[in-house]
């Protein structure tokens, strides 16, 4: 059953023809019955709400004038496609981003109407292009291609890729259209927000024209005379208030600015840009948050992503927790106040990174570059050649993009740029491209790096301090999102390693020493290797193999790359090895691990145990750890098929 919370027009759409049918009024009412949907439902599961309230009219007029899937409509970044979910007939947003329900981004088994799944940004324009290029040449007469792409996700190095490709193709059937609302989470940096942001307020020109044109031409020959003087007035401000070069000069015909919660103005306009024959971009201003007060005045993110809130007020339903976020978030600011050569670097994700406090203490040494996670990598390494070191914090998943930049840029010249990397390992809800998984094993590769993986609070505010204490190499410092873990300290150090315990039988079950040396040599010798956040896993599948007298330690490296000597010494001693990382085990730490314990003469058994190199659906953390069998439980099975073997 649907959640209730939308009547009348929205229940009797089903597909894109059921919006073409609507009249203007019906379609502002269908507007505002899809307001209160996505409020009522996303209040309840979480989501991004501010988004999706921005592109109500824009989605709407989308499907009044492009015939999808017959035309393809392609959102960038993909979080802001609930209005089209809902227009193409999925209005069970009950179980949004949750297993088993509607994913939070296009997705292709949902439905034909969805084309680009993943939520990276910046990517629609060049999809966009290549589907146009090959309709041209497959797909039969007329077939438009539509991307919709925000401010922020303009300021991606790869929509300027696409742009310049677009533009060399003069018949190009290709509408670009800018969702503009001023903002990624915070407002848009840069000289090309600056630029919209001129283009943005002719819109109160563009106002007062159109008041001309209505008021004058009733005022008989002598209105329509001042009227048409005004009009060609218009041409020459534009210029001057609109420079519409950059866009222009790219050969793309640039249409607007319109306003984007007008239905009949985005609708005409987009009509006109399908109509034009060639590559058109259509620039809507539109407000992130429209029509939900709460979301209104968040000066913040204007509700950008939420989790559950009470509708009535906004407020959220249940309070964030301290996570490993609000660690990194203290140091960074601690070590500031040490370190003014400390500098710290945003990919338009100062809040959600944690770089808040920084800034607000350190205004001048914060800098956001934009949706441009290479141009980040590449101009700390920039900076570290100047004599700063920067601190670039990203979202794991996102650093995927800007690999050779860390490899060739910030590796080959040994520059001391630290790279803090949060939601690494398993986010869940926000499905296959969120997981941050494939850093380890990307970054295994690269000569000289450092990385660390941290187990808790402590070992994260130790391997910050120590990173950004190296001037030579990039370093690494990567966690989960949410909470932080519990508390971890070593027991021992051994050559170097941290020993968060030893399990031995019979001390462990208060046994008496009543086990002969014999018996005990037979017993298998077992380590479990607990990397970054999965440290406290392998510490209870530790006390469960204890209890049924396996002797059991346990160590988790702070730095797992390089592979440190000392851990591969101390494996020497042990005849079952165990690793267990929030990471695809392929190529990951634990084969490495594996690997050089193998080449330096290691004869025991060694299981690696961490994400399959697959796409994750979206889902809940504690389900896809479970799915993967990276439990407490799914470890102690691994250990006793081990042992197993040995004995026999
Ligand atoms: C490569 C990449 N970096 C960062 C993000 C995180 N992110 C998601 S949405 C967003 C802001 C997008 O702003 P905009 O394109 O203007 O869309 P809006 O939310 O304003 O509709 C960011 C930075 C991402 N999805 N992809
Ligand atoms: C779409 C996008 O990339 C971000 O909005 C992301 O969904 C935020 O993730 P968190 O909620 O983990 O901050
Ligand atoms: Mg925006």
């Amino acid at each position: 059953m649907n959640r209730e919370g939308y009547v009348g027009i929205l229940r009797r759409v089903k597909t894109p023809a059921d919006v073409r049918g609507l009249s203007t009024a019906q379609a502002v009412q269908l507007a505002a019955e899809i307001r209160t949907f996505l409020v009522k439902n996303v209040a309840i599961t979480g989501g991004h709400l501010g988004p999706n309230l921005g592109v109500v009219e824009l989605t709407i007029a989308l499907h009044q004038v492009f015939d999808s899937p017959r035309d393809t409509i392609v959102f960038d970044t993909g979080h802001q496609a609930y209005v089209h979910k809902l227009l193409t007939g999925r209005s069970d947003f009950s179980s949004l981003r949750q297993r088993e329900g509607l994913s939070g981004y296009p997705s292709r088994q949902e439905s034909e109407h969805d084309v680009v799944e993943n939520s990276h940004a910046s990517t629609a324009l060049s999809w966009a292009d290549g589907i146009a290029r090959g309709y041209r040449l497959r797909g039969g007469p007329n077939r438009h291609v539509v991307a919709v792409i925000g401010d922020g996700a303009l300021t991606g190095g790869m929509a300027w890729e696409a742009l310049n490709n677009i533009a060399a193709v003069k018949d190009h059937p290709l509408v670009v259209v800018i969702n503009d609302n001023g903002r990624s989470y915070a407002p848009t940096i840069g000289g090309l927000a600056h630029h919209l942001d001129t283009l943005r307020t002719t819109r109160g020109y563009e106002n007062f024209l159109d008041w001309g044109k209505k008021t004058l031409k009733r005022g008989g020959s002598p209105g329509r005379l001042a009227y048409e003087a005004l009009h060609g007035l218009k041409k020459g401000l534009r210029d001057v208030v609109m420079p519409l070069g950059m866009f222009e000069d790219l050969g793309l015909k640039y249409m607007g600015p319109i306003d984007g919660h007008d239905i009949v103005a985005v609708a005409r306009a987009l009509r006109r840009a399908k109509d034009f024959g060639g590559p058109v971009l259509v620039h809507v201003i539109t407000e992130k948050g429209r029509g939900y007060t709460p979301a209104e005045k968040d000066t913040a993110d204007r509700f950008h992503g939420i989790g559950p809130i009470h509708p009535e007020t906004g407020l959220p339903i249940a309070p964030s927790r301290f996570g490993w976020t609000s660690v990194f978030s203290d140091e960074i600011v601690k070590i500031g106040r040490e370190r003014d050569d400390v500098v710290a670097v945003t990919a338009a994700m100062l809040r959600p990174v944690g770089l808040a406090a920084f800034a607000d203490e350190f205004p001048d040494r914060v800098m956001d570059v934009g949706i441009a996670e290479q141009h980040a990598i590449t101009s700390a390494a920039g900076m570290s050649f100047a004599g700063v070191h920067p601190v670039v914090a990203l979202y794991a998943t996102f650093l995927n993009r800007a690999f050779d930049q860390v490899l060739m840029d910030a590796a080959l010249h040994r520059a001391g740029v630290t790279i803090v990397l949060d939601r690494a390992g398993v986010t869940g809800d926000d499905g296959p491209s969120h997981n941050g998984m494939w850093d380890m094993a990307l970054l295994g590769v690269v000569p000289g790096l450092r990385l660390a993986a941290p187990r808790d609070e402590a070992t994260l505010r130790a391997a910050l301090r120590e990173a950004v204490s190296v001037e030579d190499r990039p370093t690494v410092v990567r966690y989960p999102k949410g909470p932080v873990g519990p508390a971890l300290p070593a027991i021992d150090i051994v050559n170097g390693v941290d020993v968060l315990g030893r399990w031995q039988a019979k001390e462990y079950r208060g046994e008496a020493a009543n086990r002969d040396a014999a018996a005990a040599e037979e017993r298998p010798r077992v380590l479990l290797i607990g990397i970054g956040a999965m440290a406290v896993t392998a510490v209870t599948a530790a006390e469960d193999l204890a209890a049924e007298g396996v002797d059991v330690t346990v160590v988790s490296p702070t730095w797992v790359l390089p592979v440190a000597g000392g851990l591969l010494d101390l494996i020497a001693d042990y005849s079952i090895v165990l690793s267990v990382e929030d990471g695809v085990v392929d190529q990951g730490i634990g084969e490495r691990i594996s690997a050089a314990a193998t080449r330096a003469g290691f004869t025991g058994t060694f299981v690696c145990r961490g994400l399959a190199s697959e796409f994750i659906e979206h889902s809940t953390r504690v389900q896809i750890l479970t799915d993967q069998r990276l439990l407490p439980a799914d470890l102690a099975d691994e250990v006793r098929r081990a042992a197993e073997v040995e004995a026999n």
